[in-house]
């Protein structure tokens, strides 16, 4: 397995480990056996072809996705067979920023990012003002934006909010959906500086399922590459641009990829 390029996650401390991960609907299976690891420190970037198990994958690790076998360790606990009071003290480190950002449509961005530490937390309105103000401005998002409702925000803005929303209760590991997609390329381009920041500021690390050939050049440490149910490969970009297999030459060696190759 490759060690991770920053110095972050140098001491491979693992953060996420997956074993034997086996999912499937009726009688069709998505992921068979499956085997991952994240370690502390890095955003690793996991990718693979439209309906491969991204989603279920991210899902499964999450606990919101029943699976047939396999098992799930997160921050060095097990979470499958955690009591409630466990796995409440774990999700407490996990924020998740889902596909489509998932803001409640009739509470505004402040009320938003209040939500989770109303579920979790016995704070007073002052300070969950105040607190849910300064996960606002570390977005990148004007004071002003947190008293707006989630349709009078572009499509950025409303990434940045639910990045906001998710950041909440300090995650150590933050999981994001796709988060690129549906912003243009400058959008896009400075979602990812964002997120890069904010491992670097925070110390998160990013589990960031993707189909954005920038963000895997920019900010992802590691690469997995999702295929026949299985992790195909994980590594760098030079383990992705290396390994023989005719998906992983195509997307990562393709038209699109090489324009990405020359621009960054
Ligand atoms: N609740 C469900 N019931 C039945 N099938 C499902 C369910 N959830 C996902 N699937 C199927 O599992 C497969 C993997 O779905 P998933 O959303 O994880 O794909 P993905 O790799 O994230 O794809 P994309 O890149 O298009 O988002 C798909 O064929 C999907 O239809």
């Amino acid at each position: 397995m490759a060690e991770p390029l920053n110095g972050h996650g140098s001491e491979r401390e693992v953060v996420i480990s997956g074993r034997g991960i086996t999912v499937g609907f009726g009688d069709r299976l998505i992921l068979e056996n499956l085997d991952i690891d994240v370690y502390r420190g890095e955003i690793l970037g996991v990718v693979g072809a439209s309906g491969t198990g991204k989603s279920v994958l991210l899902r499964t690790i999450l606990g919101l996705q029943s699976k047939r076998a396999g098992s799930v360790e997160i921050l060095g606990t097990p979470y499958d067979d955690a009591d409630a009071d466990t796995r409440a003290s774990i999700d407490r480190r996990l924020g998740v920023l889902f596909q489509q950002g998932a803001l409640f449509s009739s509470l505004t961005v402040l009320q938003n990012v209040e939500f989770p530490m109303r579920e979790h937390l016995h704070l007073s309105q002052r300070l969950m003002d105040e607190l849910a103000r300064v996960k606002i401005d570390l977005v990148g998002l004007a004071p002003e934006a947190a008293d707006r409702m989630p349709s009078e925000l572009s499509g950025g803005m409303i990434k940045r909010a639910s990045l906001a929303r998710a950041l909440a209760m300090d995650p150590a590991i933050v999981f994001l959906d796709e988060p690129t997609s549906g912003l243009d390329p400058i959008g896009a381009a400075e979602f990812d500086e964002l997120i890069a920041t904010l491992r670097d500021t925070l110390g998160l690390t990013v589990f960031m399922v993707t189909h954005d050939l920038d963000s895997l050049h920019t900010v992802c440490d590691r690469i997995a590459v999702l295929g026949e149910r299985h992790v195909l490969i994980e590594g760098t970009m030079q383990d992705m641009l290396d390994f023989d297999d005719p998906w992983v030459q195509k997307y990562f060696r393709g038209v699109r990829a090489r324009r990405v190759e020359n621009e960054v």
